[in-house]
């Protein structure tokens, strides 16, 4: 064969890879090696013998990964896509390596929200996924009809051997591992846990007081807080970061690093299909793990009844006729702790910077605690809590401005039932579709004045105070710090608990103000969107309260 035919042959085979590679979404590790190393290398024998081995394989190679990058790219952008009709920046439709590059230094939420701004209510913003901030898909997009989990949460988790609540993508399966925890975290089960939250809430505000005059990162004592609280949900108490003032055995830290690297894989989870298979890798995820499971081990040995997130995941309360294997259990146990710790002391540290920045809330917020907790009255009781509505204001606006998991949640349809109409669009079968949070919540077509922290819009729209400032717009539909549907947050009734305790209690025994020479822009420069949000110091001056 002439060398020209041959490499005409390289490039036909190049694209009946690139072929294959579409219609199945191939990731079988020796039939990726036989499309990629294989076949070109059998297709180069013809240059070998005119070129000799190293110049023949050489072009062999180039030619058909040229060939292969050709036909992925004009595809990619031609009006034969299935989202081609959609708008977005042209590199981000060619590869999603361009929106990992954008979003590299953690600020996906503000670059996702630029691109709604510059395209709209619907953005392409991979080759294969759209960003949508419409409110009007939320409920088609995210509802009991709407479709199943997307692909980053097999990237995202490293493609697990036995997954978590949140990796499960198909429905009915997830549907059932999610009853355990349903009936964790109902109403009447919160209820239950108020004696932990009040325990590890208490022994904050001592610690604060015990550090009176001093300056401290607010920040990191809510992470503290919050990490101990869920070892005590999760395994009847691991960590005591806040008596001791630091994360002595790394916990914390293993979770932040893991977080880092996950980001990426969510964003291109074939990725971490490989890189798992990989000596090495994924090694926070498995050390993570190992303690998870020494934790599960001796929270069983202990064998106590006391009703905490373990009880209902073990299936100690004999809701089911079979009790689940500790496998699952671990890994329900290491996403509690990781789903649970970083969102709500994310959202208590922003909500605290909120009031800081905002005098005049900070001071309605302490009149109303004052009212209902004088002093000398324990605001561990969360007795009033239901009236104090300017309290429920502050935390629906914190979680409104600053979200846990900004840049929203990934859904895709149905593999093999085809693509779905999500509002008025259609969603291609093998689209990722991302509702944005962030975007959808800064919306002026949803909240008056979205940038700023205004909790009274809260108490307007409930018609318990007076709109002095025009019209208010503010629909409720659009505030999503939880997501919606049947794969919401879980936790979402502890989360809210464990906040207003934490807040109403501190506002009660201590006045917070910034440290003197810190730049409070500062807390929103180090804000970071890595699926879940990380962020840096919030330096204060505690000082009791008489
Ligand atoms: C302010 C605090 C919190 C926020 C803003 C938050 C937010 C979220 C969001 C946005 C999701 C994704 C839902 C989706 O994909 O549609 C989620 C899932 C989840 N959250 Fe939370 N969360 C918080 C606290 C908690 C707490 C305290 C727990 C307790 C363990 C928890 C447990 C979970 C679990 C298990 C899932 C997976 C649910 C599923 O797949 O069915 N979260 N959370």
């Amino acid at each position: 064969m002439a060398a020209r035919e041959a490499i005409l042959l390289i490039a036909l085979f190049a694209v009946i890879s690139h072929v294959i590679f579409r219609q199945w979404e191939v990731m079988h590790c020796f039939v990726v090696l036989s499309l990629l190393v294989f076949i070109p290398a059998v297709l180069s024998t013809p240059l070998v013998s005119d070129f000799g081995i190293p110049c023949g394989l050489a072009l062999g190679f180039t030619t058909y990964f040229a060939a292969l990058l050709v036909s992925i790219t004009l595809y990619r952008i031609s009006p034969f896509h299935p989202i081609a009709r959609y708008p977005g920046p042209l590199l981000a439709k060619i590869s999603k390596i361009y929106h990992v590059s954008k979003i590299w230094s953690g600020k996906q939420h503000v670059y996702l929200q630029r691109l709604h701004e510059k395209y709209g209510d619907i953005v392409r913003i991979g080759p294969n996924e759209l960003s949508i901030r419409d409110v009007s898909c939320i409920t088609p997009a995210l509802g009991a009809q709407g479709m199943p989990k997307g692909p980053m949460f097999n990237g995202r988790h490293l493609w697990p051997e036995t997954h978590s609540l949140i990796g499960f993508r198909d429905p009915k399966e997830h549907q059932r591992r999610r009853r355990r925890w349903n009936r964790a975290f109902n109403t009447a089960s919160v209820k239950e846990f108020n004696p932990i939250i009040q325990a590890r809430v208490q022994e904050l505000g001592d610690a604060f007081a015990a550090r009176e005059g001093q300056v401290l990162d607010l920040a990191e004592w809510i992470g503290f807080f919050t990490y101990d609280f869920m070892g005590d949900m999760v395994f009847g108490g691991w960590t005591h970061m806040v008596r001791e003032g630091a994360d002595h055995n790394g916990l914390w830290q293993l979770i932040k690093s893991g977080m880092k690297v996950s980001f990426v894989y969510e964003h291109i989870p074939w990725l971490s299909y490989y890189v798992k298979k990989l000596p090495g890798a994924g090694s926070d995820l498995k050390m993570m793990r190992a303690m998870a499971f020494g934790q599960t081990e001796k929270r069983y040995a202990t064998a106590t009844t006391t009703r905490d997130l373990f009880y209902y995941l073990t299936n100690e309360d004999g809701s089911e006729k079979v009790d689940p294997p500790k496998a699952v259990v671990i890994s329900d146990g290491a996403l509690a702790l990781i789903a649970g710790s970083d969102t709500t002391s994310t959202v208590l540290s922003s909500t605290f910077y909120c009031l800081l920045r905002n005098p005049e809330t900070y001071k309605r917020l302490q009149e109303e605690v004052d009212m209902f907790y004088p002093a000398g009255e324990s605001s561990l009781d969360p007795k009033h809590l239901p009236e104090m509505h300017y309290l429920e204001a502050v935390i629906m606006e914190g979680l409104r401005l600053f979200p846990a998991v900004p840049s929203g949640t990934q859904r895709a349809p149905e593999v093999g039932k085809g693509g779905k109409a999500i509002g008025p669009y259609y969603v291609p079968e093998g689209t990722q579709t991302r509702l944005h949070f962030w975007s959808i919540h800064r919306d002026p077509r949803n909240f008056s004045h979205p940038e700023m922290f205004w909790p009274d819009r809260w108490l307007i729209a409930e018609g318990l105070q007076e709109c002095v400032d025009g019209k208010l717009v503010h629909n409720p539909n659009a505030w999503l710090p939880f997501s919606f549907g049947p794969s919401n947050c879980v936790g979402k009734n502890l989360a809210l608990q464990e906040m207003r305790m934490l807040v109403c209690h501190l506002v009660q025994r201590f006045n917070f103000r910034f440290a003197d020479g810190y730049d409070p822009a500062q807390y929103e420069r180090d804000w970071q969107d890595r699926f879940v949000v990380m962020i840096g110091q919030l330096p204060v001056m505690i000082e009791r309260r008489a």
